[in-house]
């Protein structure tokens, strides 16, 4: 069945937007994130701290690939750094998946993150000057992962419920 998946960076509303998508549309909502946590039954940062990254790499890759072979329709919340590990880019690509990036700018996800970093390990101990150097460098890193996507959605300026309308006509 078809899996609608939101990527993008750090902060740019992934979770947020998903949830909302779910309740409008009526198709159940999976935070790739939050599986990871059932699975290993750590929080995201106790996982980076007890395991380190390429560990958090490998359940991210095998719990993704278990979402995506589900029977069930589902809409997918990806973490940031999903499609640019272990070759997930390319499972975006299957037939039944619709991928969907959430476009914002660095200065939207510098505001929105520098509220909301502690559970978030790759910045939790960064200062802002460091963290806005942080995502530029990131995101342009990043961004080769992301534009391959089918679907692309600018979140900038937008609210919750314009960026969810924008999803919800692009998949009429
Ligand atoms: N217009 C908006 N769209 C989405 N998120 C927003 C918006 N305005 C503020 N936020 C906040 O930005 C944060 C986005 O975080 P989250 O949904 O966890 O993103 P992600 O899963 O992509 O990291 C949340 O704290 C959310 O409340
Ligand atoms: O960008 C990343 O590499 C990460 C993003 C996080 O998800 P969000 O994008 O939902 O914050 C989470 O998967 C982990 O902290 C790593
Ligand atoms: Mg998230």
């Amino acid at each position: 069945m078809r899996k609608i998946i939101l990527l993008g960076y750090m902060g740019c509303g992934k979770s947020t937007i998903a949830n909302k998508l779910s309740k409008n549309i009526g198709i159940p909502f999976v935070d790739l994130d939050k599986k990871i946590e059932e699975k290993v039954n750590l929080s995201i940062n106790a996982i980076f701290e007890k395991h380190g990254e390429i560990y958090f790499r490998k359940v991210e890759h095998e719990v993704f690939i278990e979402l995506l072979n589900s029977p069930e329709q589902l809409i997918i919340g990806l973490g940031g750094g999903t499609p640019c590990y272990a070759n997930n880019h390319e499972l975006l690509k299957a037939d039944n998946v619709v991928s969907i990036y959430l476009k914002a700018s660095i200065e939207t996800l510098f505001s929105r993150l520098s509220a909301n970093k502690s559970k978030r390990p790759l910045i939790a101990n960064k200062s802002d000057a460091e963290m806005k150097e942080f995502i530029a460098m990131h995101l342009f890193e990043r961004s080769f992962y992301y534009n391959q996507t089918q679907h692309k959605v600018v979140v900038d300026d937008k609210t919750i419920d314009q960026t969810v309308l924008d999803i919800i006509a692009l998949l009429a």
